[in-house]
């Protein structure tokens, strides 16, 4: 199994690429990522000496580029993780979004069709047999639940509210349009927020914890009141690996850990891990909380129900989330040097002057 996966040197990515290198020794992984601000080698540090692991730097906007590097070589499955992820940033630019999600998507769609229709005119099996393209994409594309009841199925209509999610969606309308049209073997997942270790810090939780660290504002969105629902990213690398396995072609599943938080509430849990963790007195970092202009167009709740992946394909969160949570604050606070690099740069750039207070 040659298996190309796309992304990852991100956050997600990166996690799903060591899971698949140390998992399955006999596939050969290729990691194609563009190393955009948020991908970083240094997250697959320790596995980037494995003997069935290959990095390849490049870009899927670059069309001419995919088709080579499937022309050179035979890949019997992707898994495509690379986009512009960060929705703050597609309000100030939706159209690297537009390039980067929707056209690479559809560079990436036909870099595939195109060279396993070749190699069933070179006198191969039929083009698509043994062949998976899967497309890792977010619970985002449903748009905001309002009644506490909802929870987003497979089956609810998208209705993508942000610059962001409107590219997901319509990259994940271009994977089903591939699969209907060409009959190309596609499979779709749409997960919740993900949390861990790797987690780029223009993020909700890593974005806290290192200005806490720092004695920075926490600057809360609005009235801190929109919920998320939050799964450790070692678990959703698990729930891609299901997927990819087991997941039946042309269907999608929903993918979330049944663990919804306030932004606020979640905010408080941080403040009081970091004080505990760091030894300072009860309610210290709390007093960095700060209130600040909403996000444009802030979706109000998302929820995932994630029945089906669990009951038609046996998956389930490995981990409860205050275990979760530990564990990622006690990577942060080791990790020193990876959040310096990180933070250094274009970061500083970006945030400066982010935020107006309320
Ligand atoms: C960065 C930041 C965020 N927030 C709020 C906005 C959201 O309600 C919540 C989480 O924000 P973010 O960490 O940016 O994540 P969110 O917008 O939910 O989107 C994430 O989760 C999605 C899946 O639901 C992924 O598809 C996205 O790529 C990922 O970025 O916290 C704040 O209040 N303050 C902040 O500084």
């Amino acid at each position: 199994m040659k298996l190309l996966i796309t992304g990852g040197a991100g956050f997600i990515g990166s996690h799903v690429v060591r899971l698949f290198v140390t998992k399955y020794p006999e596939y050969q992984i290729y990691n194609l990522d563009k190393l955009t601000y948020a991908g970083n080698l240094a997250n697959l540090a320790d596995i980037e000496d494995a003997p069935n692991y290959t990095f390849v730097k490049g870009d899927i906007t670059d069309a001419k580029f995919l088709e080579d590097m499937f022309a050179e070589i035979p890949f019997d499955g992707v898994i495509h993780l690379a986009a512009e992820s960060h929705v703050d940033r597609s309000i100030t630019d939706p159209m690297s979004f537009v390039l980067t999600n929707v056209v690479g998507t559809v560079n990436l769609l036909n870099a595939a069709k195109n060279s396993w229709q070749n190699s069933e005119t070179a006198g191969g099996a039929h083009a698509f047999e043994g062949k998976r393209f899967y497309h890792v994409s977010t619970d985002e594309v449903y748009g905001s639940l309002h009644n506490p009841d909802e929870f987003f199925l497979e089956t609810t209509s998208y209705d993508p509210q942000s610059p962001y999610s409107a590219s997901k969606a319509a990259s994940d309308h271009f994977v089903r349009a591939y699969g209907n049209t060409y009959k190309m073997p596609v499979v779709l997942s749409n997960c919740s927020n993900n949390y861990g270790p790797n987690h780029f810090p223009e993020k909700l939780i890593p974005l806290m914890i290192h200005n806490i660290q720092t004695n920075k504002p926490l600057p809360v969105y609005g009235k801190g009141e929109n919920v998320r629902d939050w799964l450790f990213v070692v678990d959703h690398a698990r729930a891609i690996d299901t997927v990819f396995h087991k997941g039946v072609l042309g269907e999608t599943y929903n993918i979330g850990g049944f663990n919804e938080w306030k932004n606020i509430d979640l905010v408080h849990l941080l403040c009081a891990t970091m004080d505990r963790k760091l030894g300072r007195p009860e309610g210290t970092s709390a007093q960095l909380i700060t209130y600040v202009t909403d996000r444009a167009g802030h979706d109000l709740r998302y929820a995932i129900d994630a029945n089906k992946i669990m009951t038609e394909l046996g998956w389930e969160p490995s981990l409860q989330f205050e275990e979760g949570l530990e564990k990622t604050v006690d990577w942060f606070l080791a990790n020193q040097e990876w959040l310096d690099n990180v933070t250094s740069g274009a970061y500083q750039t970006y945030y400066k002057g982010m935020y107006t207070n309320r």
